[in-house]
């Protein structure tokens, strides 16, 4: 079953409609990342799958449950989306958390001493770097260190659907790179990831699928490849690309500009075309520019 399931959702704000009819699921493991220009919709969409907000239509499923008719549905979320999250600057960063997860009920979080529940507090904190400073009062943390606190609370419950709005932003290089590792761990650990970017290139090393918003619609959906990916024309084309699918070497293929891409083994893939009689005209490595494809669709939108 899909993690996160979005059917046709859309928001207006009085007579203005901010974002309509988007649709789009996210699978467990997978990275999902929204991108698209300021004022696109990016954080309105992600405020309505946190419940946040209300669609005007649509509605948002968090595996399987309607988060805006069961909030209940949200025992399987996990989230940041203002940023810097709210913290009692008084209490030290790891009282904060032990407090949220009284709240929150995770009962593993809560117990005291050097019982499992402060193991898998220490455990979050350590994920995030936040060791050193966890028992410092949250008053003194550095934007950075909030934001990563932040973080670090929406983990406690081990959510299996982990959505964040723009959480790289207001972190150094080393923080960057610290929550884009985070995030590939968690995917690979089963949790589905939604997040909100400007950073296209950055997100491209990992992400699953992106979702491109423009003008409150959600204008294209780019699954990036992960292997290597090669560009192929060859006479005739659609027999060739039905051959190739075939293949148990080719691990995907499609059309694209009038030529075939796909992802596998080219020799595999040559020695087939040529044996079938197909005449292949180039084949070389293809290099997804993610970036120019995304100003190229947002231009043309
Ligand atoms: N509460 C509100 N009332 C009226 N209009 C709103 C409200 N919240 C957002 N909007 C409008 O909705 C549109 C989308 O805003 P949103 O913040 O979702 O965009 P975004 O893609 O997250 O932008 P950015 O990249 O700048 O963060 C904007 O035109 C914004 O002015």
């Amino acid at each position: 079953m899909e993690a996160l399931r979005l059917e046709g959702i859309g928001k207006r704000y009085g007579r203005k409609p901010v974002l309509e009819g988007v649709s789009f699921s996210v699978a467990p493991g997978e990275v999902y990342a929204l991108a698209g220009p300021n004022g696109s919709g990016k954080t309105t969409l992600i405020r309505l799958v946190t419940g946040l907000a209300f669609p005007t239509q649509g509605r948002a499923l968090l595996l399987g449950e309607d988060v805006h008719k069961n909030p209940a549905a949200r025992r399987h979320l996990g989230a940041v989306v203002e940023a810097p999250a709210a913290f009692y600057p008084y209490l030290t960063g790891r009282e904060n958390l032990r407090m949220q997860a009284y709240l929150a009920g995770v009962k593993e979080a809560v117990s005291l001493g050097r019982r499992p529940g402060e193991d898998h507090l220490t455990g979050v904190l350590a994920r995030l770097r936040l060791l050193s400073v966890a028992d410092r009062k949250v008053g003194s943390y550095s934007l950075g260190q909030r934001q990563r606190l932040g973080l670090a609370a929406a983990l406690l419950h081990r959510p299996k659907v982990l959505v964040l709005d723009e959480p790289t932003s207001g972190l150094d290089p080393e923080g960057v790179e610290l929550v884009h590792g985070l995030l590939q761990e968690l995917a690979r650990e089963g949790v589905a990831v939604l997040l909100s970017t400007h950073h296209l290139q950055e997100v491209s090393r990992y992400a699953h699928k992106v979702g491109i918003l423009g003008g409150g619609r959600l204008l294209d959906e780019v699954v990036l490849p992960r292997g290597e990916a090669y560009r192929l024309e060859a006479q005739p084309l659609e027999g060739a690309l039905a051959l190739l699918k075939t293949l148990p070497q080719v691990v995907s293929a499609r059309l694209q500009g009038g030529a075939i891409l796909f992802e596998g083994n080219p020799e595999a893939a040559l020695r087939a075309l040529l044996g079938a009689g197909y005449r292949v005209r180039a084949l070389y490595p293809h290099r997804f520019d993610l970036m120019s494809y995304y100003q190229e669709r947002v231009r043309h939108a």
